[in-house]
Order: structure tokens, then C-alpha cells, then sequence
């Protein structure tokens, strides 16, 4: 793959994974871009501030793990300055989206990106994932989360969150694999399947993506709360 350092070669490299994007859909993550750089001067956004590198470390990294998705609803936990769950909606906009942050403020930014570029079809919630999850379940045909807990917190946060058959999908960095073997005793008992990694190299770093494949209903006992969970993970 080129290195992805504008619009152009980021084009190109969503075209290599089968991924067409528009002219308009690149004038979409502009403005995002923008607005992203115009509102991290004022709160803690982000600490990639070069546009090059927002290409390829927040946009490619926020698309290629999903180039084989074929989905309706999808939902993005801990989504903060909006990623993966922005970049997907402007790629593709017939996928119904659900942000979840618990940050305000960080809400108020993804709302306004929402309003500006004049996204549909997509909401913020303004809570943590384990309170959505004490309410709305099995709602979601596939749960997402990047830079947010580690693997055994997150199935546990967000199982109860998909539907039967529902996909999970959690982009994680070098240490995927070791998380994933932390989380073999989580995965039986919230009956979650794993299907895949996918090694991706995003420049210098290795990206280290999981999929997971969600057999049965989630029982009524999880998620714990947060206290609990944090102090002894699911199998920890
Ligand atoms: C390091 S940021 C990552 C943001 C974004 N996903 C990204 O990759 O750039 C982690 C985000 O997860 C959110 N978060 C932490 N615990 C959460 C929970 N229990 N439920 C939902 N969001 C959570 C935080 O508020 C924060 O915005």
C-alpha cells in the first residue's frame, strides 16, 4: 500500500481494500478533519494533529477492518472525537449508527460534526456502556470499540449490546493478541465466539484487529457494574 499522507492516496488505498470513496465523501472527512483540528485547540480531541497522519491513523484505521461488512445497525462504544464510528458513517451512509461517550463535551463535538456535515441515520448517547446495556439489548448487528478497556472489560461491556449472530469487532494495538489470550475464559462464559485477527500495518505501528462472532443471548447478570468489572475482569 502507498503511505497514505492526503485525501488522494487515502482514496487509493480504500480502493485497493474495495472501498470506493467520493469526491464528496473526501470533501466529508475534510471538514471533519477540520473541525476536529478547530476543536482540539479548545478540549482534548486528539493528540494526532497532523493532517497526514488523521488520514492514516484515524480514517484508514477507522475503515479497512470493516471493508467486508454488510450491515444495517452498528454501534461505536467509547467513540470520543468520533472513531471509528464518523469515518464509517461518511464511507458509508446507509449504515444506521449509535455513538456511545460518556464525556460531554466530547458529545457536544460529535453532535456538532453530525449537524454540520448533515450526517442521518446516525445519534450520540450520552452514557457509559453499561448503562445503555442494563436497558438496551440485543439491540445491534455489530459492536465496535477502539482505544477504549481491554479485551475481557470490553466483551463484557458490549455483548449485551448485540444481537444474536451479531458480529464484535474492537480494534486494538500490538497487544491484541495477548489480550485475546487473557480473555479465552470471558469468551466462553458470554458465549462469544472468535472468528479472525487481521494484522494491519498503519505506517510504523501494527494495528491488531478482532472479530468476534456473538452465539447466545447475554445473560440478565451482565454487564456488572463498572467497579466490579474493572477489579475482576470476566475468567481474570
Ligand atoms: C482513549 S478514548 C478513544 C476514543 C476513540 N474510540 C478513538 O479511538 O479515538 C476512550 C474513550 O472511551 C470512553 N469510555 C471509557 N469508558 C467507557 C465506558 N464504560 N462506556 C463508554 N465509553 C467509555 C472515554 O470517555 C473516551 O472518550
Amino acid at each position: 500500500m502507498e503511505k497514505v499522507i492526503d485525501a488522494k492516496t487515502f482514496q487509493l488505498a480504500c480502493q485497493e481494500n474495495g472501498i470506493s470513496v467520493s469526491e464528496q465523501q473526501l470533501e466529508q472527512l475534510q471538514k471533519y478533519m477540520d473541525l476536529l483540528l478547530e476543536w482540539n485547540e479548545k478540549m482534548n480531541l486528539t493528540a494526532i494533529t497532523k493532517p497526514e497522519e488523521i488520514w492514516s491513523k484515524h480514517f484508514l484505521d477507522s475503515i479497512l477492518p470493516f471493508k467486508d461488512c454488510h450491515l444495517v445497525s452498528f454501534c461505536d462504544v467509547g467513540s470520543g472525537a468520533g472513531f471509528p464510528c464518523l469515518p464509517l458513517k461518511i464511507v458509508f451512509p446507509q449504515w444506521d449508527c449509535t455513538m456511545i461517550e460518556p464525556l460531554q463535551k466530547r458529545c457536544r463535538f460529535l453532535e456538532h460534526v453530525i449537524d454540520t456535515l448533515q450526517l442521518e441515520k446516525i445519534r450520540v448517547i450520552n452514557a457509559r456502556a453499561e448503562d445503555v446495556a442494563k436497558e438496551h439489548r440485543e439491540l445491534f448487528d455489530c459492536i465496535s470499540a477502539r482505544a477504549v478497556a481491554r479485551l475481557s472489560i470490553l466483551l463484557e461491556l458490549c455483548a449485551p449490546l448485540c444481537k444474536v449472530n451479531g458480529k464484535m469487532i474492537f480494534l486494538k494495538g500490538k497487544s491484541g493478541l495477548e489480550e485475546l489470550q487473557e480473555a479465552r475464559e470471558a469468551l466462553k462464559i458470554l458465549q462469544i465466539r472468535f472468528d479472525r485477527e487481521e494484522t494491519v500495518q498503519i505506517e510504523e505501528a501494527a494495528h491488531i484487529n478482532l472479530y468476534f462472532t456473538k452465539e447466545k443471548k447475554t445473560s440478565k447478570k451482565y454487564p456488572r457494574p463498572y467497579g466490579q468489572i474493572k477489579k475482576k475482569p470476566l475468567g481474570g
